[in-house]
């Protein structure tokens, strides 16, 4: 009686990519990232060409995608449960706020959610600005040398800074070749990714038997063993007194994801340490990989827009003159016109280009369409963003401007934070880490783009990305740029 129901409601909205009997729409997802983020913005350029919705079939699974804000508001207020497919991201994070049952992520997000204060965000910004500071004199090795990938020194720079804010450990990726808990880490998204969109790889029995849940379990006792071991010492430090496990490393006085949460949650008759570790690990999960990808967009966007780079690089000397002075948290709502470029690429790059929900209860969309129990929905980030009717018949340009010049056609129209209920705790947080790290870089350095975006005689800035999916969406040539020094 369900299927029918939900057979209904596919009925009821278009979709202009062909769907095969058994696989459906599966077929799409095969191969690899890249071919996966294709399917993806099919999808999404379907749903905007049919005013708004589209839909597949994953296997037996149906979802329907949207790229109105109007409907999102209304899914993303009302359903809350994500969709069962994030089940396989639980197998790393456990029961961690960002992909719990409902019931389970109420009370932890009342518990983590006040631990994003401003004031607790300000004193981050100590730890964003020494580690962009140690990022810029790893590039150093690069500058004036041609082509390179700028993204393992921002992704070494999210994780020292992540995993200093979060545990108050520095892991010190950025000085170590081939760090073992950022690998594990990239291994671990990228076979989720895999996982999620093949059906045929969803049952446990098979799964279990394929070199890739070995690799998979190999990792995610790498990760959960060294946060559980900062965890144990944390909680024994905390007894005999000290304040801080790492004071040779941490040189403010500030206090750690992992202290607040103990604090948080009640001390020593608060959370557990599974519970801790989950918590932590929601924290370095959802805080690492998303805000690298959005500095590589941005210094990519700044390579191809020399005119923005320039801008952007005006307004710094308006702030700091000639002076190398470390950022401190008042510059970082000076830089107006830096937000501007760090939003506007988030519009066009969202590092998280789709979010799912399972429909619980039937939801009548402002759309008119009715979703019912059962329905999975495909909240279309990417195409969301690039919806003319609400950015404009410029919506594929790069246009930072657009950011100063009006407010939103609609709260949800930009929602690479997501939107709602259950949207992302640290967008603060990113935002202040992803300027910080920008601004340090272009104070020193000018960006440029790679000599393979310059062939074929068109300009650089109209050369196709090609993206890919592993979770996050990311630049298949992995952010390769030109960098010189400004002096
Ligand atoms: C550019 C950087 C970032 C982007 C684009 C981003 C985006 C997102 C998105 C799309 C979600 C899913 C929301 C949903 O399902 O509706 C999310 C959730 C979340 N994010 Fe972020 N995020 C970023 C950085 C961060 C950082 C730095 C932190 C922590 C320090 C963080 C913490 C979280 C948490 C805790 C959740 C779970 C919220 C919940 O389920 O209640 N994020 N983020």
């Amino acid at each position: 009686f369900q299927n029918r129901r939900i057979i209904e409601v596919a009925s009821k909205i278009k979709c202009g990519v062909k769907t095969y009997p058994l696989v459906g729409h599966a077929y799409l997802f095969m191969g690899g990232g890249v071919n996966r983020m294709e399917s993806f913005q099919r999808l999404g350029r379907d749903a905007i060409k049919n005013g708004g919705l589209s839909n597949f079939w994953l296997g037996g699974h149906y979802y329907t995608v949207v790229v109105d804000p109007v409907d999102l508001e209304v899914i993303l207020k009302t359903s809350l449960e994500k969709d069962d497919i994030m089940r396989f991201a639980r197998n790393l994070i456990g029961n961690g706020t960002i992909f719990a049952p409902v019931n389970i992520w109420r009370p932890r997000r009342k518990v983590l959610a006040p631990t994003f204060t401003p004031k607790n965000l300000n004193n981050f910004v100590n730890i964003f600005a020494r580690q962009s500071q140690v990022m810029v004199e790893q590039l150093q090795s690069v500058e004036g040398k041609g082509n390179f990938s700028v993204w393992k020194y921002i992704t070494s720079y999210t994780m020292d800074s992540v995993c200093e804010t979060a545990l108050g450990v520095n892991v010190n990726a950025q000085k170590t070749t081939d760090e073992p808990f950022l690998m594990a880490f990239e291994e671990c998204c990228k076979l989720m990714a895999a996982r999620m969109l093949a059906p045929w790889l969803h049952a446990d029995a098979v799964y279990k038997l394929l070199p890739q849940h070995t690799g998979f379990e190999a990792c995610k006792k790498l990760i959960c063993n060294f946060i559980d071991q900062v965890i144990k010492a944390k909680r024994k430090s905390i007894k005999i007194g000290e304040t801080n496990i790492t004071k040779k490393d941490t040189t403010h006085d500030m206090k750690t994801f992992l202290e607040l949460l103990i604090e948080a949650s009640g001390g020593d008759r608060g959370y557990s340490d599974l519970e801790l570790q989950e918590e932590t690990l929601v924290i370095v999960v959802a805080g690492t990989d998303t805000s690298a990808v959005g500095v590589s967009f941005a210094v990519m966007m700044l390579a191809r827009h020399p005119d923005v780079q320039e801008m952007v690089y005006r307004e710094l000397y308006e702030v700091f003159g000639d002076s190398d002075r470390l950022i401190t948290p008042e510059d970082l709502p000076r830089l107006k016109y830096l937000d501007a470029v760090v939003r506007e690429t988030l519009r066009l790059y969202p590092p998280v280009p789709v979010v799912v929900r399972k429909i619980e209860k039937d939801v009548q969309l402002p759309s008119g369409v009715t979703l019912v129990e059962g329905c999975g929905v495909l909240a279309h980030i990417w195409g969301t963003q690039r919806n003319p009717r609400y950015w404009g018949d410029d919506a594929e340009q790069f246009r930072p401007e657009r950011f100063l010049e009006t407010t939103l056609k609609h709260p949800a129209a930009f929602m690479a934070f997501s939107h709602g209920p259950r949207n992302c705790l640290g967008y603060q947080y990113a935002m202040m880490s992803m300027k910080t790290a920008l601004a340090t870089l272009v104070r020193r350095y000018r960006v440029s783009t790679s000599d393979m975006a310059r062939s074929n005689g068109c300009k650089p800035e109209d050369k196709p990305i090609t993206v890919t999916f592993d979770i996050m969406m990311k630049d298949a040539d992995r952010f390769t740029v030109q960098l010189n020094s400004r002096k």
